[in-house]
C-alpha cells in the first residue's frame, strides 16, 4: 500500500502522516507537488526572505484568537515577510444539527483578503505599538495559478477596498523589501 501524500512535506499534518505510516510499517512514497508556499513567489517577494507562515481563522462572537499576531511581529522585527493562509470552513456541522444528532452542514466559507485585513487591524488596535498598521505594505493574492489569478500590492487600507473575487485568497505582509522586490511589486501596485 504505497502512501502518496499529495503535498510537499511542509506542515505538521503532512509530517505526522508520514511518521505514523512509517511506524505502522507502511511504505511511504513522496510525490512532490505545487503549493501555495512556493506559488506565492509570483508576486516577486523572495521566498528566502519569508518568516514563519501564519493561519488566520475566522473570528466568531466568542472566539477571537490572535496568536498569529506574535509571529507576524517577530517576522517584521527580523525584516521578514509573512505569508498569511486564510481560513476555510467546509463541512462544518451546524450547532443545531449537533444538538439534534443529525448531520446538517453550514454552507462552505472561504476567508477573503478583506476579512483577513479587518481582523488583523482589529488585533492591531488592541496593541500599544502594533507590528503593522493600515499603512503597512501587503500583497493580496487570489486563485494563484489559475487563468484569472489576481495579485495586488498596496497598503492594508488600499487592499481593503479591492474585490478579489472567488476563493482561494491569501495575503503577504511585507517585511523589509529589497530594491528588486520593490521593482516587481511595482507591476502589481494598486493605483487607488
Ligand atoms: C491549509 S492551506 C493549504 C494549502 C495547500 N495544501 C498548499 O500547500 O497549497 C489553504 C490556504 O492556502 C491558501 N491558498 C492555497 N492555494 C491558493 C491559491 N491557489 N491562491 C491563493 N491562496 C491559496 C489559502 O489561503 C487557503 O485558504
Amino acid at each position: 500500500w504505497p502512501l502518496q501524500p499529495r503535498k510537499i512535506l511542509r506542515a505538521t499534518t503532512h509530517t505526522d502522516l508520514v511518521v505514523r505510516a512509517k511506524k505502522m510499517g507502511v511504505e511511504v512514497k513522496i510525490v512532490h507537488n505545487a503549493s501555495v508556499m512556493n506559488a506565492v513567489g509570483i508576486c516577486g517577494l523572495q521566498l528566502y526572505r519569508y518568516g514563519e507562515t501564519v493561519s488566520i481563522p475566522f473570528f466568531t462572537d466568542t472566539w477571537r484568537p490572535d496568536s498569529f499576531y506574535e509571529k507576524i511581529r517577530e517576522n517584521r522585527n527580523l525584516g521578514l515577510h509573512t505569508l498569511c493562509l486564510l481560513d476555510i470552513r467546509v463541512k462544518e456541522p451546524t450547532l443545531e444539527s449537533l444538538c439534534r444528532g443529525r448531520k446538517d452542514y453550514e454552507p462552505p466559507r472561504y476567508m477573503t483578503i478583506n476579512t483577513a485585513i479587518e481582523q488583523l487591524l482589529e488585533i492591531a488596535q488592541t496593541r500599544e505599538e502594533s507590528a503593522y498598521t493600515e499603512d503597512t505594505e501587503c500583497v493580496g493574492l487570489a486563485r494563484i495559478g489559475s487563468e484569472d489569478q489576481m495579485v495586488v500590492a498596496g497598503t492594508m487600507k488600499q487592499l481593503l477596498l479591492i474585490d478579489f473575487g472567488a476563493p482561494l485568497h491569501c495575503l503577504v505582509i511585507t517585511g523589509k523589501t529589497h530594491p528588486l522586490e520593490e521593482e516587481m511589486l511595482d507591476f502589481y501596485r494598486c493605483r487607488t
